[in-house]
């Protein structure tokens, strides 16, 4: 519970229990933000929802209605396909109207905060709406072992209390950026896909290493040091990393002869062009 902050924010409920919102809570509960006893979840999944209370502890509620009413901050963690269908389950409830003072936050993709207002405010009057603050953050899966990165936009009803409800959850899995919320598309694409690009990179190395003789699991080993190592190298010392990559790369040695093949094919181009698709990926989802 946040106690440290306010004890306004007790229970924390999940619409969505699925890889991302897994995430969350295994690290909700791995820096006591909050209780088992405090988190609840949703899930169209029955198998899911018994693997996340055998798994976590945490208590299921039977529909998303009840979720939004017993819970002070609700994360909406489901695909943004499913996001209509799962707010209007919220606001299709005749006693929607009654229970305010909730924290609303979407991870989704794409998602914009105004499709989100569009549906949940649509029933409420002004003052009811100035109570249902939304926020939107896009994580990331490295959240699992607490070193994720989340940016975060905040609605118009978001008080310095709720934002700070936000950033301590987002915290406990690693670290934060507020952003204009037309940048998250952005911050998608690069910090909530990539480290997809990163796994695939080394799905490579690890290819290229027992193509040139090293037995898998050697070539796995090498690769995922040498990944560590790299970003470790890279956190650590004040250098861009064309300056470290330069430093790795002798005059008509081995690393010149492996970017000549990299950048002969466009190599970072192509990752250019596969953020930019990512990007709009994201636009395309908001409708
Ligand atoms: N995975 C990632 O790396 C990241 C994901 N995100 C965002 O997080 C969100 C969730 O992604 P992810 O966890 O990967 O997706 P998952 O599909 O793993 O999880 C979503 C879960 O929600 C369930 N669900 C669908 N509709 C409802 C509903 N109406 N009520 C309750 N549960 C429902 C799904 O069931 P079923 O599978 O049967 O449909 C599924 O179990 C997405 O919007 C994504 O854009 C953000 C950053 C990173
Ligand atoms: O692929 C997706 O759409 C989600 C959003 C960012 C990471 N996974």
């Amino acid at each position: 519970m946040l106690e440290t902050i306010t004890g306004r924010y007790k229970n924390i409920g999940f619409a969505g229990a699925g890889n991302m919102g897994e995430a969350i809570i295994g690290a909700l509960i791995n820096s006591c933000i909050f209780s088992p006893l405090n988190i609840f979840i949703n899930d169209i999944n029955k198998e899911r929802l018994d693997f996340m209370n055998k798994t976590y502890g945490v208590s299921i509620l039977a529909d998303n209605f009840k979720l939004f009413s017993q819970c002070d901050i609700i994360i909406l963690a489901v695909k943004p396909q499913q996001m209509t269908q799962l707010l209007t389950e919220i606001t299709g409830n005749p006693d929607y109207g009654i229970y305010n003072r909730k924290l609303v936050i979407s991870i989704a993709a794409g998602i914009t905060i105004k499709k989100i207002e569009d549906i949940l405010y649509k029933p409420l009057d002004d003052k009811s709406r100035k109570k249902l603050p939304i926020i939107r953050v896009m994580p990331n899966t490295p959240a699992l072992v607490l070193a994720g990165i989340s940016g975060m936009s905040l609605n118009n009803n978001t008080s310095y209390e709720d934002a700070d409800a936000g950033k301590t959850i987002l915290n406990s899995m690693g670290k934060v950026i507020e952003v204009k919320e037309e940048l998250l598309n952005a911050v998608t694409a690069v910090s909530g896909s990539g480290p997809a690009y990163v796994f695939y990179l080394v799905e490579a190395m690890i290819k290229g290493g027992i193509e040139a003789g090293l037995e898998p699991g050697h070539a796995a080993e090498f690769s995922i040091a040498t990944l560590d190592g790299a970003v470790k190298l890279m956190m650590a010392k004040n250098e861009s990393p064309e300056e470290l990559r330069r430093k790795v790369t002798s005059p008509g040695g081995t690393t010149e002869a492996a970017i000549r093949v990299l950048d002969n094919n466009d190599v970072k181009h192509h990752i250019i062009e596969a953020i930019a698709a990512a990007a709009k990926r994201g636009e395309e989802l908001s409708s």
